[in-house]
């Protein structure tokens, strides 16, 4: 169910600690329904430990998180998840359908049944992949790895869909792609997207809302009123990417 009072992703006050280090620290903001937020900030900033807090992965030391009205990690059913693709083990011996497959799954499909197949080859059609369903991981290029696990996360119909810079190694075409495969899951279901991008001019012209972080949360909201104020300035210390900066 969503409502007003039950957004899809509600941070409040939320610090987290590794040892010593505080790498994210009071952050609190709601993302409504329907929304596409873009996530961004440097190298280091707790983009990935946010979404990994949102996942239910890594506890707060204070503050906490709720999706939907509910503690994080509680409805894992209504969450889409495209990890770090950068980080996947391309070796890893399984076709695309167990991938997608492994999505509908707490654990690694054995069997696949007839109604998950279907269910699989469905949501890779949906995203311009249906070709891929009997190729193999270490086969694939970067732009239909990301198809495959952008499958994966579709599978179960999802409310919420979180991606941690699943552009990155793919082209911009590609990158492109994505994000209309992205834009049309939400006209269809009116899910809302949380995705971590390094690519500030495409958050501005797709995004309804942007985060920039830095340990601290430097701005929250539409990405012109956002970007118009110094937000990314506080966050990124410099202005050093002039070309992806100039949004
Ligand atoms: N499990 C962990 N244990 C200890 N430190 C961690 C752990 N995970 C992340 N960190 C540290 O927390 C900080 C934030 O990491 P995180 O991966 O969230 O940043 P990020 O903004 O996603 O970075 P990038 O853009 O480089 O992927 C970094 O200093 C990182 O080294």
């Amino acid at each position: 169910m969503t409502s007003p009072d039950r957004p899809p992703l509600h941070f409040h006050h939320v610090s987290v600690r590794f040892g010593e280090a505080e790498v994210l620290s009071d952050i609190s903001f709601d993302l409504c329904a329907g929304a596409f937020l873009a996530l961004v900030g440097p190298n280091g900033a707790g983009k990935s430990t946010l979404i990994k807090v949102a996942l239910g992965l890594v506890t707060p030391h204070s503050g906490h998180a709720a999706l939907f009205g509910a503690a994080a990690g509680r409805h894992p059913e209504r969450i889409g998840y495209v990890p770090q693709l950068k980080t996947f083990d391309r070796t890893f011996p399984a076709s695309v359908l167990e991938l997608v497959v492994s999505g509908l799954r707490r654990s690694w499909p054995a069997r696949v049944q007839k109604r998950e197949r279907d269910a699989a080859r469905l949501a890779l059609e949906q995203v311009g992949a249906g070709h891929l369903a009997l190729k193999h991981l270490p086969k694939l290029s970067g732009g239909e790895l990301q198809r495959a696990f952008l499958a994966r996360a579709l599978v179960r119909r999802p409310q919420l869909v979180l991606l941690d810079e699943p552009a990155t190694g793919v082209d911009f075409l590609a990158e492109h792609d994505l994000y209309d495969l992205l834009e049309r899951y939400q006209r269809e279901t009116g899910a809302t997207v949380a995705m971590i991008t390094h690519d500030l001019a495409a958050a501005r012209y797709h995004a309804t809302h942007v985060a920039v972080l830095n340990r601290r949360l430097h701005g929250f909201g539409p990405p012109a009123e956002v970007f118009a104020g110094d937000a990314l300035t506080r966050a990124f210390g410099h202005l050093g990417h002039p070309h992806k900066l100039a949004v």
